[in-house]
């Protein structure tokens, strides 16, 4: 008998040690919303991801079957749509993810499809997919992130100004970088050589130098204060510096990871802000609850703040050292043309928004439906979804079938359905659900 398009998703959640604890935690929120979850939350237990899909890893179930979503879209290849399995295969080109973060994430960065496949045949404990992981995350509360180099004068500035960094860099490369960084024009390829040898040097400290540096970084940031690295650079100043010294090694203690964010980006989303990281871009996510989708893959390169398996070499020798201004990390969303709102939508301010990165395999729906009645009906696509309610209720309809949709809920909407989400909380209130794709 053919699968229904539309059906309800049972999702695992994994306890990585930086996940927020219990309740507090979206993830075990969400995975524990589905009835015949066996998930009991523990209030000192960390949850960090709650994942939606068909990696095998963690794989999505059929609610009311028990049985996998890649076993039902291996067995009807037209939830997926003729095109998408024709390209990758009976399964979904994308992971989709709730994370919920209380301490920072490793220092990371995820490999391009070409050294994921080598990295996979070398180790494939480790490495386990052979699929590059470009990624995208929306803040579904306030998110703190490290992502991607600094404008190269901002690192000039911290190697100028916080003697400990200078002194694990190493006198020779940070000097070499100061000039390259300073130079007007210069070639692209050159600089981008300077961080990547100030970057690996730091990244190359022994565990002495690190341990007496840490001890010099957190009494200055200490003894400074706001005057900390002489104020700081204009997107990050002294106190947020001295702040974020101090967390980061009360969660890690002497760990290089520290170090690197006077590399990187510190980057504040608000709810429905967005970043989006190519394959070999370094980040590391410091708290806050978010939305994330990428390829699938769980390819993960470390490098500091984590107790995981690091392999500091493939990350310094795998980075695109790609360096802009914080703004340039970020991704604005767009209003989605292919959903029409009923007029209690419109008079509501409700919003469909578009997150659409430059890659094929993915991109996310943001639906904010406020007050009751308030409808968006979406044109039936050429391609799979999963959609997932953050907040309020409302119901979720496909054809004649229609299913309420509260808070954690998570449906699979196979291909060409025409999804009719609806509200159903008080005026003032919203109806928010992501929904990610894959159209080709
Ligand atoms: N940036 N976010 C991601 O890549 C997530 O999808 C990953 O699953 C986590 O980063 C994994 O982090 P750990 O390996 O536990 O340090
Ligand atoms: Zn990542």
């Amino acid at each position: 008998m053919a699968q229904a398009p539309l059906f309800r998703l049972q999702c695992g959640v994994n306890s990585y040690e930086w996940g927020k604890k219990g309740s507090e935690s979206a993830a075990a929120r969400y995975a524990a919303a589905t009835p015949s979850a066996d998930l009991t939350i523990q209030a000192d237990k960390p949850y960090a991801e709650l994942w939606m899909g068909t990696h095998p890893s963690n794989p999505s179930k059929d609610l009311n079957t028990g049985r996998t979503l890649l076993d039902l879209c291996a067995e009807n290849q037209s939830l997926l749509s003729e095109p998408v399995s024709a390209r990758y295969g009976a399964k979904l080109p994308f992971l989709f993810k709730v994370l919920s973060v209380n301490k920072a994430l490793s220092i990371q960065a995820h490999p391009n499809k070409k050294l994921a496949e080598q990295l996979h045949a070398r180790d494939p404990k480790n490495y386990p997919d052979d699929n590059h992981k470009p990624e995208m995350a929306i803040a579904i509360t306030p998110f703190e992130g490290l992502c991607g180099f600094r404008p190269l004068g901002e690192v000039a500035h911290f190697l100028e100004t916080v003697k400990p960094l200078r002194t694990l860099v190493g006198e020779h490369e940070a000097s070499q970088f100061i000039q390259a960084a300073k130079e007007q024009g210069g070639d692209e390829a050159s600089k981008k050589k300077a961080l990547q040898k100030a970057f690996g040097g730091l990244m190359s400290s022994s565990s002495d130098d690190i341990d007496r540096e840490i001890a010099s970084l957190v009494a200055l940031a200490k003894s400074e204060g706001a005057d900390f690295a002489a104020g700081g650079v204009p997107s990050t100043k002294g106190d947020v510096l001295v702040e974020l010294v101090t967390r980061l090694h009360g969660q890690y203690g002497s760990d290089i990871g520290i170090f690197v964010l006077f590399f990187l980006n510190f980057v504040t989303l608000q709810p429905g802000e967005a970043l989006f990281l190519v394959a070999d871009d370094i980040h590391a996510y410091v708290s806050g609850d978010i939305i994330e989708c990428m390829a699938a893959s769980d390819n993960v390169v470390r490098a500091g703040l984590t107790p995981k398996f690091k392999d500091v070499s493939t990350l310094v020798d795998m980075l695109t050292y790609n360096y802009a201004p914080i703004d340039e990390q970020k991704m604005n969303p767009t209003e989605y043309p292919y959903a029409t709102l009923n007029r209690t939508a419109y008079s509501s301010g409700s919003a469909v928004m578009l997150y659409d990165p430059p890659i094929e395999e993915f991109s996310v729906v943001r639906s904010l439906l406020r007050g009751e009645g308030a409808k968006a009906t979406f044109d039936p696509l050429e391609g799979p979804s999963i959609v997932i309610c953050t907040n309020g209720k409302g119901t979720i309809a496909v054809g004649e079938a229609k299913h309420d949709i509260e808070e954690g809920h998570i449906y699979f909407v196979g291909s060409a359905a025409e999804l009719i989400l609806e509200s159903a909380v008080g005026q003032e209130e919203e109806f928010t659900t992501f929904k990610a794709f894959c159209e080709i």
